[in-house]
């Protein structure tokens, strides 16, 4: 049963100050909720293994957070990962990374201590805020560009980049955290072990292929700020094997509200081919990066190259006196016992921990005025000497101890400065823990109950012996697809093929020396588990090898299963979760805690908070519903399956065109939204078609590249038949339509924006309200075109387009009969044409 619920003060902790810091006191009496030098309070944060805690330093008086794991329930993957983490954090130091103090080893537990941040995950801000504006999310991908940069100029690779492992510190500064499954790269070395998240994993992780680190970094990074700008993922999808066909079709589409900077900086990240794919200096120099100049001036200021060894230059300057001096004094070490600790950065020593985070809050006195330097750790010189190399003249004036007592050492009691404890005198059950020992406390799975109903939703990495892939996951491999199979047969420039056997990339005996002892894993040959076991995201072997994909393709099953759009998974999403601050995972661990949450991560796609318009991708294409589109798709596979025999696919389009007649396969009851062949801009870029070509034959297209038309997920998207040439516009989901009488175009020669002018004037004369839409057109090159809607039911879009560069105007009548709007669209074309004597029509 959870304990009563009251609210705790650090006072509760029983013992007098000076006793609870007593190294020997610390042995001899242990109050219930707390850690070393650290009071313990409520968890904020469950990863696979790991609870993470808020706490507070008894001495700096700073809230920290720590990430406690029960190393006796890992297994030896996840202890070398573990142990790879802690070495890892130890040595960097960016202002947008999770800084840790220090790392603590009792019994089973490992505790790391580390910077508390408090606004919660950047994932959980877009559920609750949706996609934020461009100029917000180039402040946070910068900052995170910053962090991976610094990363990469140290040979560390993160491999879980997500918006998950993003927190948001004060001011909305990002901070990154989750380590776990970094590694070290150094020159052209290609990494093997499968790490990360699914809907952020690169394509060549999804291949299973050796990939180098750092691009697999800027892939997920791609997907970031796809996240970022759209609020939904890049290759929305509900099962891995769909996933992986949607990244490997190199289809990425971006909608239309998103800049053509922004778009064109996503599809750099999202290169198929990691040798052609943008690095990290590349996406430092991108221009959308730099857009504003209020923000570039952020990023000179943020992306001014960290020292690659931040640590040597602070190893030249001197410890501080005044923190010194208030440790020996709060601390009882000595002069000696504090400058061992700080010079050799000794994270496991409650010395160093308190120095260090002593020295931020000195820090932070700085930037509120005091006019302090920033404190560092001091040279060896001064050991040699057997005196601590402390200047008898602080550097720049140095506030008293005083001072730093008044800034650090506030009141137990809550309050709300950083030094609160209000944190930890919150009312959630573990705050008011019984007595019971500190591992219970800390390590142990806990219900829900006890960890509060935050967690109830918590997501989780996926770890090397953990599983994504439900057998049946694993039967639902898609048919054969060109566009794959080519790209795995001839892997482009840069997908080396994959190894026989993968082997861990980290040397087990230089962590511990018993652990050269463990025999290595196998991860091509470990076992799906059940579904029930699923992970948000996934460790070494939850994604097929290339061997096995190619073996998976071999024996492919003929029930393929259908794409969800965006638009449906926003919308069961919104059903679901209706905007309600919910992050979703499946919980759970192991060793068998947890409670299992129906659907895994990367299935969602938190496509929430556009409005209706927005959400259409295509001003024109009405959408079919989910039912009928699975039912198209269906027809095409069963094409597929039967050698391309295209005649039964087309009787059945037929059929099915006559019931839209009808209205009875249509949506909105509209003739318009009867099937259509969906082709994708990019088909039409990657061949060259230009959508006013006469020779533009969608049929015999479909027919010769039956496999290569890649079925949109996003609203509005049409698939179908249509025998007729194609006219009008590429829109992003570029449909092709019959020249019916409820679409009109014309092209005009006067320039875009007179067009648009003329466009909004006439309407503004005949009193009917309009919206107008920003869009992108992807005809080859990104080009806008404005869209006009009226409530009506008639869309007018305007785009400049090639091959004569000529505004093209295109009406259309997309949900209702009447015969008004028909006059209202011919009214409007005649206007066109009185202005523009060189019109001619389409
Ligand atoms: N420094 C911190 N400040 C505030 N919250 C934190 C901090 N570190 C971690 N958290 C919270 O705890 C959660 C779990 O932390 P973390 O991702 O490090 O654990 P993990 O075991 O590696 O998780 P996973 O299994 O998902 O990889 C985070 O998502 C975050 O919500």
């Amino acid at each position: 049963m959870a304990a009563p619920r009251r609210r705790m003060g650090l006072e509760k902790v029983g013992v007098p100050l000076l006793i609870i810091l007593s190294p020997l006191s610390a042995l001899l009496v242990r109050p219930v909720n707390w850690i070393g030098l650290y009071d313990v309070g409520r968890a904020i944060g469950k990863g696979n293994f790991a609870t993470v805690r808020i706490a507070r330093h008894r001495i700096a008086k700073t809230k920290v957070a720590i990430k406690s794991i029960d190393v006796s329930a890992l297994d030896r993957e996840n202890l070398v990962k573990l142990e790879r983490e802690v070495k890892i954090v130890k040595i960097i130091d960016h202002p947008h990374i999770v800084k840790s103090y220090e790392i603590m080893r009792v019994d089973n537990m490992l505790y790391i201590v580390s910077e508390y941040c408090s606004s919660g995950e950047l994932y959980e801000t877009l559920i609750e805020k949706g996609r934020v504006a461009e100029d917000v999310a180039r402040k946070w991908f910068s900052e995170t560009a910053s962090a991976v940069s610094y990363l990469h100029s140290q040979g560390i690779v993160h491999r879980d980049l997500k918006a998950e492992n993003i927190l948001l510190g004060k001011n909305s500064k990002i901070k990154l955290i989750d380590f776990g499954f970094s590694n070290f790269q150094t020159g052209d070395q290609l990494l093997n072990t499968w790490c990360g998240s699914p809907p952020y994993a690169a394509p060549e992780l999804l291949l299973g292929n050796s990939y180098d680190g750092m691009k697999a970094d800027i892939w997920s990074m791609g997907v970031l700020l796809y996240i970022l700008v759209t609020g939904g993922f890049p290759f929305p999808s509900d099962s891995v094997n769909k996933l992986k066909r949607s990244v490997l079709s190199g289809v990425v589409k971006i909608p239309y509200w998103v800049s053509v900077e922004c778009a064109d900086f996503i599809r750099k990240m999202l290169v198929l081919n990691p040798g052609k794919r943008y690095s990290i200096q590349n996406v430092l120099q991108h221009r959308w990066m730099y857009i504003r100049n209020d923000t570039t001036k952020n990023q000179v200021q943020l992306l001014d190259p960290i020292p690659s060894s931040s640590i040597d230059i602070r190893q030249q300057c001197k410890l501080n006196p005044t923190i010194m001096m208030f440790m020996q004094q709060h601390g009882k070490w000595s002069e000696e016992q504090i400058i061992d600790a700080v010079v050799g950065r000794d994270f496991e020593s409650p010395i160093f921990a308190t120095y260090e985070l002593l020295a931020d809050k000195v820090k932070k006195g700085t930037l509120e005025g005091t006019g302090e330097e920033y404190p560092r750790r001091g040279s060896r010189g001064s050991i040699l000497s057997g005196k601590a190399n402390v200047d008898e003249q602080p550097l720049t004036p140095t506030i008293s101890a005083h001072q730093l007592a008044q800034l650090n050492l506030s009141s137990p009691d809550c309050d709300s400065d950083d030094s609160s404890n209000s944190d930890l005198c919150d009312d959630s059950p573990l705050s008011s823990m019984e007595p019971q020992n500190h591992e219970k406390q800390f390590g142990l799975p806990r219900g829900l109950d006890v960890i509060g109903n935050r967690f109830e939703n918590r997501r989780h990495t996926l770890c090397a012996s953990e599983q994504l892939l439900s057998p049946n996951m694993m039967g639902q491999f898609p048919p054969p697809n060109l566009l794959l199979n080519n790209f795995m047969m001839n892997p482009p420039l840069g997908f080396p093929p994959m190894p026989e056997g993968q082997t861990a990339e980290f040397p087990l005996s230089s962590l511990h020396p018993a652990l050269a002892t463990f025999p290595m894993a196998d991860y091509t040959k470990m076992l799906p588990v059940p579904k029930n076991e699923r992970r948000a995201s996934a460790g070494e072997t939850l994604l097929p090898t290339n061997i096995d994909l190619q073996q998976h393709l071999a024996n492919l099953s003929a029930n393929p299963a259908s794409f969800p759009t965006v638009e449906e998974e926003g919308r069961s999403y919104l059903a679901k979760y209706g905007g309600k601050r919910n992050t979703v995972h499946s919980l759970g661990n192991q060793m068998g805690g947890g409670i299992q949450n129906p659907i895994p991560r990367y299935q969602r796609s938190p496509y929430s908070k556009a409005p209706p318009a927005e959400r259409r991708s295509s001003w024109a294409s009405p959408s079919l519903s989910a039912q009928q589109t699975n039912h198209l798709e269906t027809l095409f596979k069963r094409a597929l399956q039967t050698n391309n025999d295209m005649s039964r696919l087309h009787k059945e389009f037929k059929n099915l065109s006559h019931g839209c007649a009808q209205s009875q396969i249509t949506n909105e009851g509209s003739s318009l939204a009867c099937p259509q062949i969906s082709i994708t801009d990019e088909y039409n870029r990657q061949h060259n078609i230009a959508p006013s070509a006469s020779s533009f034959d969608p049929v015999s297209i479909f027919q010769k590249n039956a496999q290569e038309v890649v079925f949109g997920q996003r609203p509005a998207t049409a698939i179908g038949f249509s025998s007729t040439s194609f006219s009008g516009m590429s829109t992003p989901e570029q449909t092709t339509r019959s020249m019916d009488d409820r679409v009109r175009s014309i092209v005009c020669t006067l320039p875009f924006a007179e067009v648009i002018e003329e466009l909004k004037s006439s309407l503004n004369i005949l009193k009917i309200p309009f919206s107008e839409f920003h869009e992108m057109v992807y005809e080859p090159q990104v080009t806008e075109m404005r869209r006009l809607s009226l409530p009506s039911g008639v869309e007018i879009g305007v785009a400049v387009l090639p091959p004569e560069h000529k505004a093209h105007v295109e009406f259309a009548i997309i949900n209702n009969d009447s015969p008004t709007s028909e006059m209202l669209c011919d009214q409007l074309i005649c206007r066109l044409r009185m202005i523009d004597p060189n019109w001619s029509s389409e």
